[in-house]
């Protein structure tokens, strides 16, 4: 199956010259929101007969998404991103904090104020495959939420008017009344509705007929004495009106009409994430929560989806949540970003600040696993991401990155090497962790063994990692943890970063930049 694609066919990403957010009201002010997942804890949990933990999947987290913008979300799988946004459009029930969307506090809403926000603020889920139904043509698909919200509905704001069209011998005025509602199957040009007409003479008298979604209008004439007057009015049923919008939905996204009737199988990858993008445009909605809606697509029809939605945003004015663990993605397309880590954010600030300039170390190391097309950024130092992401469940005290943190902050007194004070770091967590061999430590020696696994130590440092492993090869591992707590416990696991003001824009946490 071919990819249809009329935009960015060339391959090109969007414009990478995004200024439309500065100074911009926020659409979205999200405030310390928390979604902790209680799922009666993990096995080992189970097992040991321990009290379930929840998973604190977001754990206090504050940005705005100002009109207009697009705001990524990035951060290694797991650190909450997908939550967030489920959790910020009411999809998941939050733990604890607020959003406000355009002033109003999401999650006191009454049912009323809710169906109006559901239309207003839209997902695409990341993948196509699974989020389409796959009972149902693509159309109703596209349809349905027209349907459960009575769309497409008419606009008290937009004015109906005829463009009249007098032909064949009519010399009377024609005077022409069209309904109110004819903006549900016309789109509105500078506020205003308009059906062309004509009007002619017949065999049987006057008629009239309208030039546009004839299936879907009709007129009717009625005779005066002196004028002719012409009724313009909706004659589709409502199914017929949605099914129209859909057809319209889909060639607007690069799809064709003449596809409503089929089925999800029947479309490619891309083609189907075209689908998803038609169903969440279809209540014509003002934000949309884009979660990862490239991550499953081929590389080649990437930035064909990204160019659509580039353009979707400039002619339908929409504010977008775009969420991605591919910060190359989300270079080209968003304003700003938020870097998430383990259910908080490390670093937001514009995308230029943060590919260039990343304040937060957990901002480079992720931008160091980025390949790098540029060659001016293949030389860049930047340190590495290593070790696995500690557990949501249990996250670490203080700075929740300090466990695999290559800049953790020695305190004040301890003269130590940055990958010396690493290695002394691991070993304090292998040994509080109860995952230090006593063992291992015997076989060798304390001195030895601090030479092997925690190199680059001299001096008081070396005394203190010896006196450590001595009480641990003698199996007294509480002793051995206190012993090293007490000289190289550090800012970063004592203490959380606030999130401050960092340069440009840009908010930080971490207490390198207190
Ligand atoms: N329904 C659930 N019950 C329990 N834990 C969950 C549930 N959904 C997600 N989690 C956990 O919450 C954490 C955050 O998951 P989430 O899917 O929000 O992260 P993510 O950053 O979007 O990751 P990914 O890119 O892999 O989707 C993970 O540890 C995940 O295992």
């Amino acid at each position: 199956m071919t990819e249809t694609a009329p935009d960015g066919a060339d391959g090109s990403h969007p414009s990478s010259d995004r200024t439309r957010s500065n100074g911009a009201e926020p659409l979205l002010e999200v405030r310390n929101l928390r979604k902790y997942y209680e799922d009666g804890g993990g096995l080992l949990d189970r097992v040991l007969g321990r009290e379930a933990t929840s998973v604190k999947a977001v754990d206090g987290i504050s940005f705005d998404v100002r009109e207009g913008e697009t705001l990524g979300l990035v951060g290694e799988s797991g650190c909450g991103k997908s939550t967030t946004g489920e959790t910020l459009l009411r999809l998941r029930e939050a733990t604890g904090g607020t959003v406000a969307f355009d002033g109003e506090e999401v999650f006191d809403l009454d049912d009323t104020s809710m169906a109006a926000f559901r239309r207003r603020a839209q997902i695409v889920f990341q993948d196509p495959f699974s989020s389409l139904d796959p009972r149902m043509t693509v159309g109703a698909v596209v349809a349905e939420g027209m349907r459960i919200h009575g769309l497409p509905e008419s606009d008290p704001t937009v004015g109906t008017d005829a463009e009249i069209t007098v032909g064949e011998g009519i010399d009377r005025m024609v005077e022409v009344d069209v309904a109110d509602d004819i903006d549900r199957v016309v789109d509105p040009e500078n506020g205003v509705a308009r059906v062309p007409v004509t009007v002619r003479q017949g065999e049987d008298g006057p008629e009239a007929t309208v030039g546009v979604h004839e299936d879907l209008l009709g007129a009717t004439v009625e005779e005066g004495e002196n004028e002719l007057r012409v009724e313009v009015t909706v004659t589709g049923s409502e199914g017929a009106v949605r099914r129209a919008r859909a057809g319209e939905l889909l060639e607007r996204v690069g799809l064709s009409a003449d596809q409503i009737d089929r089925y999800p199988h029947e479309f490619s990858g891309g083609q189907r994430q075209r689908v998803g993008i038609a169903r969440a445009l279809a209540l014509d909605p003002d934000f949309i929560v884009l979660d990862e809606p490239v991550s499953a697509l081929d590389v080649s029809v990437q930035a064909q989806v990204l160019n659509l939605l580039d353009d979707l945003q400039d002619e339908f004015g929409l504010t977008y949540l775009f969420i991605a663990h591919d910060l190359s993605v989300v270079r080209h397309i968003c304003d700003r970003v938020a870097v998430m880590y383990l259910g908080r954010i490390a670093e937001l600030g514009p995308t230029d600040e943060i590919f260039e300039n990343p304040d937060h170390p957990y901002t480079e190391a992720l931008l160091a696993s980025v390949p790098r097309a540029e060659v001016s950024e293949q030389g860049r130092r930047v340190a590495t991401l290593s070790g696995d992401v500690p557990s949501p469940r249990n996250p670490p005290s203080g700075c929740r990155f300090r466990t695999r943190c290559p800049k953790v902050i020695p305190p004040e007194d301890v003269e130590i090497e940055q990958a010396a004070f690493r290695a002394v770091m691991n070993l304090r967590e292998a040994v509080e962790g109860g995952d230090l061999d006593p063992e291992a430590v015997r076989e060798v020696g304390p001195a030895d063994y601090r030479e092997q696994e925690v190199p680059g130590l001299d001096g008081e440092n070396a005394a203190v990692v010896d006196e450590a492993l001595e009480a641990a090869a003698g199996g007294d591992l509480d002793g051995a943890a206190e012993t090293l707590r007490e000289r190289f416990e550090t800012v970063c696991e004592t203490t959380e970063p606030d999130a401050t003001p960092g340069r440009d824009d840009t908010v930080i946490a971490c207490h390198l930049h207190e």
